[in-house]
């Protein structure tokens, strides 16, 4: 039997437009901030990224669902996605290391699908409009009630997430008899990004959001890791106080996307709201050191401020995004700190940018650790 029921389906957004879709399975509804991602391909690891947490999730490729799913695609052990919109969404599959079909993963989370939109209208309306929240329901008659359930979506801009996502209790990634060990501050942290440390002979020991400084540094770590995740930057006080204490401990320190916008707010420099984030995994990027372009995988809707980051003395832009022209990567002129706002591990996309792993691990090996 098919489970495509396909119920009627209505897409409301905050501004009070609608969109109509089908529901895929059971229906029901779901609230976020919608957004979508350009990526022809990678849905697993979209859908599993921690830092998608709390938003509805519009793919741009026609097709959902037709290579199934693997468990060595997963970014986290869950799906993180509010709710997803599809043009089409692929009751069979055929890939030979599919493992299971998208519809029996997504159902596990009683995830709202919907397919059946005008994706191609609703990106472009988003694109112009800018990011703004949204409610995806099956319950079509009665308009006014979701409405209200929609003015009680808190706003983006201000939102603590990582809380939800980063892990309660420490825990350790890796051979304990590697070469380097990092401390790595979990505020969503994705799974190839560990892959992508520990595959370069390090041990790491992952910590939960809010540790401080020095439940880090007991651990006696060659280096330091800020990790990706979901909402606004500013709330995460713990996490600013512990990155600008990693820094002032001349430690090699590294941040990705949240990480790196933690670590710009550590160093003074404030963060905003994009009028629409980066998503998808064909972001140009410009590496200022070496004068060459990155094809890059991204999904953010946050930004460092760029006129800030240029006034501070400190600071040396590394990095620039090649479509708008905003800050991609920094680095510390007097401390061992670099960060971007793209995603060097892909999970998916790219890996043009994968150098920057090494350049950690060689920032780790340059230290005064390892040169004394
Ligand atoms: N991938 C991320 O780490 C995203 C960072 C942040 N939540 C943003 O949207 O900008």
């Amino acid at each position: 039997m098919s489970y495509l029921n396909k119920k009627d389906a209505v897409i409301l957004l905050a501004d009070g437009t609608i969109f109509h879709g089908k529901a895929i399975g059971d229906g029901g509804t779901a609230t976020g901030e919608i957004c979508f991602n350009t990526g022809m391909s990678g849905y697993q690891e979209v859908f599993t990224d921690p830092s998608y947490t709390g938003q509805i999730m519009v793919t741009t490729n026609a097709h959902i669902g037709n290579y199934g799913i693997t468990d060595d695609d997963a970014e986290s052990n869950s799906v993180k996605i509010a709710g997803l919109i599809c043009k089409n969404f692929s009751e069979e599959f055929s890939r030979p290391a599919a493992q299971s079909d998208l519809f029996a993963y997504l159902k596990k989370k009683n995830l709202v699908i919907l397919s059946d939109v005008d994706t191609r209208a609703l990106v472009r309306y988003i694109r112009d409009h800018g990011a703004q929240n949204a409610i995806i329901s099956t319950d079509v008659e009665d308009m006014q009630s979701l409405k209200r359930k929609l003015e009680d979506v808190p706003s983006m801009k201000g939102l603590e997430l990582a809380s939800k996502v980063s892990c309660k209790e420490p825990y350790f990634y890796g051979d304990e008899n590697a070469k380097y060990r990092i401390a790595a501050l979990d505020l969503g942290i994705k799974s190839n990004i560990l892959r992508n440390l520990a595959s370069r002979n390090t041990y790491i020991k992952v910590f939960p959001y809010n540790s401080s400084f020095e439940e880090m540094a007991s651990f006696n770590p060659d280096g330091y890791f800020i990790s990706n995740g979901p909402g606004d930057p500013e709330p995460l006080e713990a996490a600013i106080k512990t990155a600008s204490e990693i820094i002032e401990s001349n430690s090699p320190l590294f941040g990705i996307c949240l990480g790196h916008q933690v670590i710009a707010l550590a160093m003074g420099v404030s963060t905003y709201k994009m009028h629409n984030g980066h998503r998808g995994i064909n972001h140009p990027i410009k590496n200022l050191i070496t004068g060459k372009g990155e094809i890059t995988s991204q999904n953010h809707g946050f930004a460092i401020n760029k006129s800030q980051a240029i006034a501070n003395d400190n600071i040396e832009i590394t990095h620039l995004h090649l479509n708008d022209d905003t800050v991609a990567g920094i680095r510390l002129k007097d401390k061992p700190c670099f960060s971007v706002q793209y995603h060097p591990e892909a999970g998916p996309g790219p890996n043009d940018a994968t150098y920057l792993f090494d350049q950690f691990i060689d920032l780790i090996k340059n230290s005064k650790k390892h040169t004394a």
